[in-house]
């Protein structure tokens, strides 16, 4: 398969006064195009940070990141952003959609962004927000907020999408109906999911399952069929 990222030894210390805190620790991993990969593991291992470093929203204490070849970790301000802009696409726990514009003006502003977007009322529609895209954020449920954000994120037609506890403010069977989102954005657009989450059945669904703990990966695991998202339990 295709490599579409390369982790190499990442590591990403903070230092908060005299305290240090290594959140990754010389961690390398491969994303290959066209997965979905799902990363495990407890409170403070390490996934988001990782995720962030993926996505270009921070860099590497050490180590390097290649993006199609491209080494990422050592690029300019500039450089990252239009990879953040062009290639990522993101999916936060809590939406963080803009309160003061519709649904539709939402995914509008991502799509306005990118040379060659998708359209936004097809995207809208796919996610099924046809009837509902002139709400603003207040005026939807959680699961149609992610639909919004997930909606943002699919419209520019990024290479990868990455996404940190999609589920983590949905009840099960909402949750279940965005995980099936991924999967046809996965299926139908070729994009690369990565899943942030903390909830271990939700590896079930994946190409592959990554566990991390104390801000390294322990293991990397395959699974040969992968079940659709209405098919997990937890
Ligand atoms: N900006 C920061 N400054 C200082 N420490 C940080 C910062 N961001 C993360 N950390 C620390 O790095 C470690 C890894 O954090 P991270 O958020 O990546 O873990 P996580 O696995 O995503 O956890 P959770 O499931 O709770 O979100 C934690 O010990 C955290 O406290």
């Amino acid at each position: 398969m295709d490599v579409l990222m390369k982790l190499d030894r990442i590591t990403k210390t903070y230092h908060m006064g005299e305290i240090t805190v290594n959140a990754l620790r010389e961690t390398s991993l491969d994303v290959f195009q066209g997965e979905i990969l799902v990363i495990l593991g407890p409170s403070g291992s390490g996934k988001s940070t990782l995720l962030n470093i993926m996505g270009g929203m921070d860099l590497p204490t050490t180590g390097e990141m290649f993006f199609l070849g491209e080494n990422l970790s050592r690029a300019g301000d500039k450089r990252l952003t239009g990879y953040r802009r062009n290639e990522i696409g993101f999916v936060f726990q809590f939406y963080n959609l803009i309160p003061d514009l519709t649904g539709r003006e939402n995914v509008e502003l991502a799509a306005d962004l990118v040379d060659e977007p998708l359209k936004v009322q097809e995207v809208l529609a796919e996610v099924g927000l046809a009837e509902r895209m002139e709400h603003f954020p207040s005026q939807m449920s959680g699961g149609e907020q992610q639909r919004v954000s997930i909606a943002r994120a699919a419209v520019k037609n990024p290479r990868l999408l990455l996404c940190d506890e999609p589920t983590g403010a949905l009840d099960y069977q909402t949750g279940k109906l965005i995980l099936a989102l991924l999967v046809k954005i996965n299926r139908e657009r070729g994009s690369t999911v990565v899943i942030v989450t903390h909830n271990t059945p939700i590896g079930d669904m994946a190409h592959r399952v990554v566990r991390m703990r104390d801000g390294t990966i322990t293991e990397i695991r395959e699974n040969a069929a992968p079940l659709p998202p209405e098919r997990i339990e937890w």
